[in-house]
């Protein structure tokens, strides 16, 4: 199954990230946190615009990806927070990206990983990231309160993304800054917004909400607002467009605030 095989990939990612850490520590956390969770609860529906090059269903989305222009021009476009890809194996995402993004770009910066291991917590907060993404597919409870523990202690929020209803009770132990929809099913990669539209319901009020995935159309965004998410999480439509900003400016100029 593919999330075992990108798990088993991550543990030795990880492995050599100990090794390289303990020669070279990483130096002093940053200390001003912008807030992903603040953005996705403002006003409106909150864009989450993501620097996505490739991925295992769709293979390479864009070929010759600069990350930095790719989240200026979010930004421009109205982006409530920029989500970038750093798994390069699957992704073709870079770390790198995150830290040269971090450097350009105002808005909360999302890392999305595959994350499992406390080191890669304190590594996302030195490349810059505002929050991180814990999946829930892929961690136990305690695996994922543990790693929210420490996201807290680096000044980190976490994002938790859920696919079910078993995925969702896990998700709303941990207490996550904002909860996240996966229309996208990890192993068969089939996306259904009709997940969001039977989750929604179940997520207790004052938790901020994004549907995630599967959005490739205007009227699939108004259908995520209908269902009452406070955010959307788009990849590969955004990636498609010629001009990133237009993208995003064009999505939201076709929905109420
Ligand atoms: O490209 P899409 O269908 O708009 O999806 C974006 C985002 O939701 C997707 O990249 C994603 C959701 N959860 C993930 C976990 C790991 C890697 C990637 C993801």
């Amino acid at each position: 199954m593919f999330l075992k095989r990108i798990v088993e990939a991550k543990r030795v990612e990880v492995e050599a990230l100990r090794r390289q850490v303990e020669a070279n520590p990483f130096p002093a956390a940053k200390d001003d946190l912008r807030s992903l969770a603040k953005a996705v609860a403002a006003p409106g529906l909150a864009v989450i615009a993501e620097v996505k090059p490739a991925s295992p269903s769709k293979g390479v989305i864009r070929s010759k990806v600069d990350p930095v222009k790719t989240a200026q021009g979010y930004e421009a476009g109205g982006a409530a927070a920029i989500s970038v890809l750093t798994d390069e194996p699957f992704f073709r995402g870079k770390k790198e990206s995150l830290a040269q993004v971090r450097k350009t770009v105002k808005l909360p910066l999302l890392r999305k990983d595959f994350i499992l291991d406390p080191l890669q917590v304190e590594e996302s907060c030195y490349l810059g990231a505002d929050a991180i993404l814990l999946i829930a597919a892929m961690l136990t409870e305690q695996e994922l309160v543990a790693l929210r523990r420490e996201a807290r202690a680096y000044g980190l929020e976490v994002l938790i993304e859920v696919h079910g209803e078993d995925e969702l009770e896990r998700a709303l132990a941990a207490e996550p800054d904002v909860l996240g929809i996966n229309n996208r099913n990890l192993s068969t990669f089939e996306t259904d917004l009709a997940v969001t539209e039977r989750l929604r319901p179940l997520v207790p009020a004052g938790i901020p909400v994004i549907g995630e995935s599967g959005v490739a159309s205007l009227p699939d965004v108004q259908r995520l607002q209908a269902a009452g998410v406070d955010g959307v999480l788009i990849g590969e439509y955004l990636m498609r467009q010629s001009s990133p900003r237009a993208g995003v400016e064009n999505l939201l100029a076709e929905v109420t605030v």
